[in-house]
């Protein structure tokens, strides 16, 4: 599942990395400790000479928990995507060699989502051929951007560009924040971080307060559009490619959620294999939990969630490499697609994660609740998701957005993308694809049966809005309208390409693996898709894509699902090969001794570093002893 990390012994014989310790540490303690992550993973990199692909699976062992994740994640990439050469060869070197380091800023206090309503200016002064970045008012003040606190003495600000009069919209600028020398922040420069937040606290996201900060002209990223010396405005490509970078952040997140459901898919499933709880026959032995139904019913989803995200992160990875090579030579053909699909994507998949990793966390009982489980933490960590790099539901709106266009030109009869070619069959041809019981035992079957709800939820939209114009709402009444049938219809399309990318996966593999390895995915995916349509019924019958009856065969089926994954569920998350320094569990280790490794973290507890606490000398003495307490 994971390209096993060859270099996994290296990077966990270093204290550094061992992450048992890091309760306890402060916020700053936290941030430096990130930081020297980074930095000596960066030297076992050049040491070892490690791939850039060692680089990042090294991060993610780590779980993200490292420093500079903004100036490699979107700083660097930035720059790649929104840079000219000339601008490239300046400082692609300096981001690379950390000799700057850089942030993302822009979101600011008052709009995160709304892009077009920025107020931080760029305003193009051509008697010095500098622009003047300003952030006006209060609500201006660039607020979020991770490492922009305390760390980065660059960052790509975007701004509204203004020339003269006229406000020519976002665009990015290169604006150093802080010395080179002595770190200080320069002129016009009021920095700092916003405060502790529910995760992710070795992050130190930022405020700017930009203060009439001259920059020269040549420090406007200036691939997709420029400013002439005399002031003239030439774009060169679409101003969406200004967004380019935040669609690859998206696809990276899709990356993280699944890393993160792994863990705590693996830490549930192993825990409930070796705790013992109760008995269903009076004085018998107690069970394993994971042989309870219900505990099943609570866990599997996250598994089959891991290997779904799996197989849909390797499909838009390929999906996007393919359109960002085409965009790069400038053709935007697929921009909207792969706009259209990520941002979907990326809201689907941090939901189903941020939903599942707190059923991994119940299901763990008391000790779900132990920051040593590492349950509850890696749900924090991971809950940020739903929000960065857009908020989920405004994330939906976008590829509810794109299914609309692609629908239109389906019944216009034009071409559409394959994503949505779908699209293209006429919704009243379909015919409920189970017609007998065991139709519901073949991924295919529900395959067809998650195209038509899709089509139907995407077409019953499509229609909804055109009636709403039709009686006189206008654009943005008719649209408010059915905001929530349209982020249901995008949900139904993201879980169409889940599905699909998992049973075309399958099938894949079937051809190179074993049978019994076949057996078993072919079994997951089953399970994959008959939970989705439970947990979706009423979608599902509203689509006619199925009646009661089937809704009767495919729940009766997925029960039995669950009892057909139970012998394999420990093997499906062995094969995730993750190092129990990755996972940090004393609940998921790998030799199953949960009890023992709780109780060493127990141990490790600061408060245990003494018998008596501090807190008897100054208040439980005196009260124990029956003495009067001084006044408090
Ligand atoms: C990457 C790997 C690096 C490896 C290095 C080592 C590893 C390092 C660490 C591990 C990596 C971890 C990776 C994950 C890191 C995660 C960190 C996250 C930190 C958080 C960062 C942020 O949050 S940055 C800020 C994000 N902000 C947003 O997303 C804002 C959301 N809002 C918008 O995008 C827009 O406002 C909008 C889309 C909601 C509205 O756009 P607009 O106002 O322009 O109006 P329209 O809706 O009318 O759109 C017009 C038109 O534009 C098209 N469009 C919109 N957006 C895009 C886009 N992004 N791309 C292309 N096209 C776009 C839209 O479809 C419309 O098109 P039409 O043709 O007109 O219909
Ligand atoms: C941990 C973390 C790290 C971050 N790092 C960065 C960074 O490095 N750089 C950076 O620039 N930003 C960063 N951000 C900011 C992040 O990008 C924004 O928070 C995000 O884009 C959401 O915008 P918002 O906060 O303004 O939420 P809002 O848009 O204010 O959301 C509030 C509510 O309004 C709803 N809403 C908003 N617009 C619409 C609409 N059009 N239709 C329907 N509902 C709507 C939302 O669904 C939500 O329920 C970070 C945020 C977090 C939490």
């Amino acid at each position: 599942m994971q390209k096993t990390f060859k270099n996994e012994k290296i990077l966990f014989a270093e204290p550094l990395f061992q992450c048992d310790g890091l309760a306890g540490f402060t916020r700053s303690e936290l941030y430096e400790n990130a930081i020297h992550r980074t930095l000596r993973i960066n030297q076992l990199k050049k040491e070892h000479n490690w791939t850039q692909e060692d680089f990042d699976i090294a991060i993610r062992c780590l779980n993200y928990e490292v420093g500079f994740v903004i100036h490699l994640s979107m700083f660097i990439p930035a720059i790649e995507r929104l840079a000219t050469d000339d601008q490239k060869a300046k400082w692609l070197p300096l981001a690379e060699s950390y000799r700057i380091l850089g942030t993302y800023a822009q979101t600011e206090l008052g709009h995160g989502t709304n892009l077009m309503a920025l107020e931080t200016t760029a305003t193009f002064d051509p008697r010095t051929d500098e622009f003047v970045l300003r952030t006006p008012q209060l609500s201006s003040m660039k607020w979020w951007p991770g490492s922009l606190g305390k760390t980065a003495t660059h960052a790509i600000v975007l701004a509204q560009l203004i020339i003269g009069n006229k406000n020519y919209g976002m665009n990015p600028f290169m604006v150093q924040l802080r010395s080179l020398e002595d770190h200080m922040p320069l002129p016009g420069i009021i920095v700092g971080d916003i405060g502790a937040k529910l995760g992710a606290n070795s992050n130190d996201n930022g405020f700017l307060i930009l203060n009439d900060v001259r920059i020269p002209r040549e420090n406007m990223l200036a691939r997709n559009s420029k400013v002439t010396k005399d002031g003239r405005y030439i774009q060169t490509s679409t101003n969406k490619a200004n967004y380019a970078t935040m669609v690859l952040v998206r696809l990276s997140i899709i990356r993280w959620a699944e890393d993160t459901i792994k863990n705590g898919s693996l830490i549930a499933i192993r825990y409930s294999a070796v705790r013992r709880q109760s008995s269903l026959q009076a004085g018998g032995p107690e069970m394993q939990v994971l042989d309870y139904q219900t505990q099943q019913y609570k866990i599997f989803p996250s598994l089959a969630a891991s290997y779904a995200l799996f197989f849909t992160y390797e499909a838009m990875m390929k999906e996007y490499e393919i359109a960002y090579a085409q965009i790069m030579r400038g053709n935007n053909q697929l921009l909207g697609q792969i706009h259209g699909q990520l941002s979907g994507l990326k809201a689907f998949a941090s939901d189903l994660v941020t939903y599942e990793l707190e059923m991994c966390r119940r299901s763990c009982g008391g000790h779900g609740y132990l920051k040593a489980s590492v349950v509850g933490e890696t749900l924090l960590h991971t809950l940020p998701l739903v929000t960065v790099e857009g908020d989920n539901t405004v994330m939906y709106l976008q590829c509810a957005r794109y299914l609309l266009k692609q629908i239109a030109k389906a019944l216009a009869g034009q071409d559409v993308d394959e994503p949505t070619s779908y699209l293209k069959k006429d919704i009243l041809s379909y015919t409920c694809p189970v017609q007998k019981g065991e139709h519901c035992t073949n991924p295919n079957y529900l395959l067809k049966i998650y195209t038509q709800r899709a089509h139907s939820a995407i077409a019953s939209v499509a229609r909804q809005l055109q009636f709403d114009l039709e009686s006189g709402k206008d654009q943005s009444s008719a649209f408010n309208n059915n905001l929530v049938s349209l982020v249901q219809a995008a949900k139904a399309h993201c879980q169409l390409c889940l599905m699909k990318n998992f049973v075309e996966s399958v099938s894949a593999l079937e051809r190179t693996c074993s049978e019994n390895l076949a057996s078993v995915l072919r079994q997951l995916c089953l399970y994959f898709g008959l939970h989705g349509i439970v947990t979706a019924s009423g979608e599902f019958l509203e689509s006619e894509a199925i009646g009661l009856q089937q809704l009767e065969w495919i729940k009766a089926e997925e029960l039995k699902s669950l009892a057909a994954i139970r012998p394999n569920a420990v093997a499906l998350v062995d094969a995730f090969d993750l190092h129990d320094q990755t996972v940090m569990s004393a609940l998921g280790r790998y030799d199953g001794n949960a009890y023992q490794h709780l109780f060493e973290a127990a141990k490790r507890e600061p408060m245990n570093q003494t018998q008596v606490p501090p807190a008897y000398y100054k208040y439980l003495r005196d009260l124990i002893k029956g003495q009067p307490l001084a006044k408090l």
